[in-house]
């Protein structure tokens, strides 16, 4: 599918111009059925903009926000993607917006995953809003090279829903959701700081093994048209 590239001159600007845009679909989302639904990354690239959306005038209490992706760890871990939404998106006027998690405290990764699956199925498909992060290896959502799960992560015909990853690099076993959840999102966003994640996202657009930089699948396969911000 296509891809439009949003260039800021600053992380800042980024944030407010990406916490525009997201929120006025938001908002169109919920004038158009009520509600609104939202997956967003964890990492360390998405606080600015978290903590801008926040503070949108928004009928709040009509959106669910989940994550693309977490670590198999509870909330008060400073590894989970769950505690960074918390603290810097949930609040403000988002405060009153409903979250979905995708850690539970089930025996098994895999336990988990199926109930993440589950509680998030009567809203995510297809997401209004889904925001992408990309790590300097080309993963995407916790689509890692050499995953464990990769490939099934990946395949178009894996179902809608949150499955386990492990990889090397990934540190905790992940939850995530497939590609088929996410590809599809109404206004489907991938957002990426630094000259180094540009580099990756140009070596990514070069002809290649999806399953060496997974982040390709969005670029090259994503239903809906991939809206890339960045800023140096
Ligand atoms: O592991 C993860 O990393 C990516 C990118 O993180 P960043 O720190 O380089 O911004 C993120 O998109 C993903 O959600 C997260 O689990």
């Amino acid at each position: 599918m296509s891809a439009t590239m949003h260039i800021f001159e600053n992380g800042a600007a980024l944030a407010e111009a990406l916490a525009d845009a997201v929120g006025a679909r938001l908002a169109a989302a919920i004038a158009a059925r009520g509600m609104a639904s939202l997956a967003v990354s964890g990492g360390s690239t998405p606080k600015a903009f978290f903590q801008s959306l926040s503070r949108r005038e928004l009928d709040w209490a009509k959106v669910t926000v989940t994550l693309v992706d977490e670590r198999f760890v509870p909330p008060e871990s400073e590894r989970s993607n769950h505690g960074l939404v918390a603290a810097n998106l949930l609040q403000n006027k988002a405060a009153a917006a409903g979250f979905v998690p995708l850690y539970h405290a089930a025996e098994t990764a895999e336990a988990a995953a199926v109930i993440a699956s589950e509680a998030t199925a009567d809203f995510s498909a297809p997401f209004d809003v889904v925001v992408l992060g990309m790590g300097t290896d080309g993963h995407t959502a916790s689509f890692f090279p050499g995953g464990t799960r990769l490939e099934e992560a990946l395949d178009p015909a894996t179902p809608p829903g949150v499955i386990t990853m492990e990889a090397e690099g990934a540190g905790e076993t992940r939850l995530t959701f497939t590609f088929s959840s996410l590809q599809d999102a109404g206004y489907l966003v991938l957002h990426i700081e630094g000259n180094g994640k540009r580099e990756v996202l140009a070596r990514a657009e070069a002809p290649g093994n999806e399953l060496e930089m997974p982040i390709r699948a969005m670029l090259r396969r994503a239903a809906s048209p991939l809206q890339i911000y960045w800023a140096p």
